[in-house]
């Protein structure tokens, strides 16, 4: 499946290492179309070697053939907020996930009915076993 892994950028950058291992692990079995995600050469100015236009057009070319997106929650960001909805907007589905006790999830994305696959996770394992389980039921 092509996966569009969603997580924060100009947001900050504190949970880059949750965001590589996830990617890594999504990696073995799909296709990520965002790995850029994970690049640790990616601060959080974001991606300066293109336009804002230019990032904002590829991302949302990407999720309009994604198969599903997977959106890393906890560190709050509006780009992330943005793609959810446009996710919402076609119909595409999404699986959520959080860290429990790091931040609360906006009332935005946790109080719309669309999005009724949120999960909680504390370690990281944790986190894979919901993506594998889930991924599984999409496929
Ligand atoms: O340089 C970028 N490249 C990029 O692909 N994005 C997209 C992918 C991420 O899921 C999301 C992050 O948004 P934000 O930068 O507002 O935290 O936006 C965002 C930026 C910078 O805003």
């Amino acid at each position: 499946m092509k996966v569009y892994f969603a997580a924060s950028i100009r947001g900050g950058r504190a949970d880059i290492s949750i965001y590589k291992q996830l990617i890594a692990y999504l990696s073995n079995n799909h296709e990520v179309l965002t790995e850029h995600i994970g690049d640790d050469s990616i601060i959080a100015s974001g991606e300066v070697e293109r336009t804002d236009k230019a990032i904002r057009d590829r991302d949302i070319q990407w999720i309009e053939e994604w198969d599903v997106m997977v959106a890393e929650t906890t560190n709050p960001s509006l780009g992330v907020g943005y793609e959810l909805a446009y996710a919402e907007h076609i119909g595409k589905p999404v699986i959520i996930i959080h860290r429990t006790n790091q931040s609360q999830l906006s009332a935005m994305i946790a109080g719309t009915d669309y999005f009724d696959s949120i999960y909680y996770y504390e370690e990281i394992k944790d986190a894979i076993g919901i993506l594998e389980a889930q991924l599984g039921k999409e496929e």
